[in-house]
């Protein structure tokens, strides 16, 4: 009984402290304690950013879209992926468009990337981004593929379809491209978080939730992310200004030299994976 209570206080307070105590075998490459905010602070940040910084989305997209296409690409190297396909599923907001900005990076760097785009927000931002990939011969999926075709002709499966502006539950459109990530034996890399999460809370309750080997958050970590139990989860998104950084208290990490993502926690043996990134 003892033992249990301390194990709930352990987790208690792993959550407490916002990631500063190890979990498990989990190998926190940062010595700074990172902030891992809520959704109204990652809205809030988001608004500064656009109105008071006078970013546009294009902008911070294409930042936070190649720096999840290099993180994939340091992690799955094209010898690991062979001759296969990368899947990459995407929402309909900004989550989606990070998502379509990866598959174009991804494109470039040698890869195979194949979109699924099933539900599309008509705007010229997105508009552009699907016209940029479809000339640049990244082909889009008219159907979700059957589980048996994912499993032989993709390596890996990109989760961008929903980010911090989620709210549960899933609505009917989204339900399909969810349970076949869940399904699937081919690891899924998160956008920002597993889709279907709830930003704030994590996995859902039942722990029936999406399981990504690989997690990508943008900007800083969002609290729900604390759940994430999969192999790699790096930082991307290199853009947050040092006013705001302080502002917000969020003691990101330091990027290596002039990288664009940085491994913050890695759950595996592999000491050079961890040495080199
Ligand atoms: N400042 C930042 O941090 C930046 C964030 N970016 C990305 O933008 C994301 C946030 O984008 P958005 O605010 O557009 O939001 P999301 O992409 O997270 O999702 C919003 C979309 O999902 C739909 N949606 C919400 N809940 C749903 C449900 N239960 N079922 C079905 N559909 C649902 C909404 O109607 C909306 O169309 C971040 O997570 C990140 O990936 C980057 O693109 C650029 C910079
Ligand atoms: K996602």
């Amino acid at each position: 009984m003892k033992i249990l209570q301390s194990i709930h206080s352990i987790s208690y307070f792993s959550k407490l402290f916002q990631g500063t105590l190890l979990k498990n075998t989990k190998r926190y490459l940062s010595t700074r304690t990172m902030r891992y905010i809520e959704q109204e602070e990652a809205i809030s940040i988001d608004q500064e950013l656009f109105n008071d910084y006078r970013f546009s989305v294009d902008q911070l997209m294409e930042l936070a879209g190649l720096s999840c296409a290099t993180a994939i690409a340091k992690t799955y190297s094209m010898e690991k992926v062979g001759n296969k396909s990368i899947l990459v599923i995407c929402g309909p907001g900004n989550n989606g468009g990070d998502g379509l900005v990866c598959a174009r990076h991804l494109k470039v760097f040698g890869y195979k990337p194949v979109i699924y785009y099933p539900v599309r927000t008509e705007k010229q931002l997105y508009n552009n981004l699907t016209t940029q990939c479809t000339n640049m011969a990244v082909p889009f999926l008219q159907m979700l593929p059957e589980l048996s075709t994912v499993e032989c002709t993709f390596a890996l499966i990109v989760d961008a379809v929903f980010g911090f502006s989620f709210k549960p539950p899933v609505r009917e459109a989204f339900v399909a491209s969810i349970d076949l990530m869940k399904k699937a034996t081919v690891p899924v890399v998160s956008i920002d978080l597993p889709s279907g999460w709830h930003v704030d809370n994590g996995e859902p309750e039942e722990r029936s939730g999406l399981l990504p080997e690989m997690l990508i958050s943008l900007m800083c970590p969002k609290r729900g992310a604390l759940d994430f139990r999969g192999i790699y989860h790096y930082l991307g998104g290199r853009f947050v200004p040092a006013a705001l950084e302080e502002k917000y208290e969020l003691n990101l990490p330091e990027y290596p030299g002039t990288d664009c993502c940085v491994l913050i926690s890695c759950d595996c043996e592999d000491e050079e994976h961890q040495k080199e990134h």
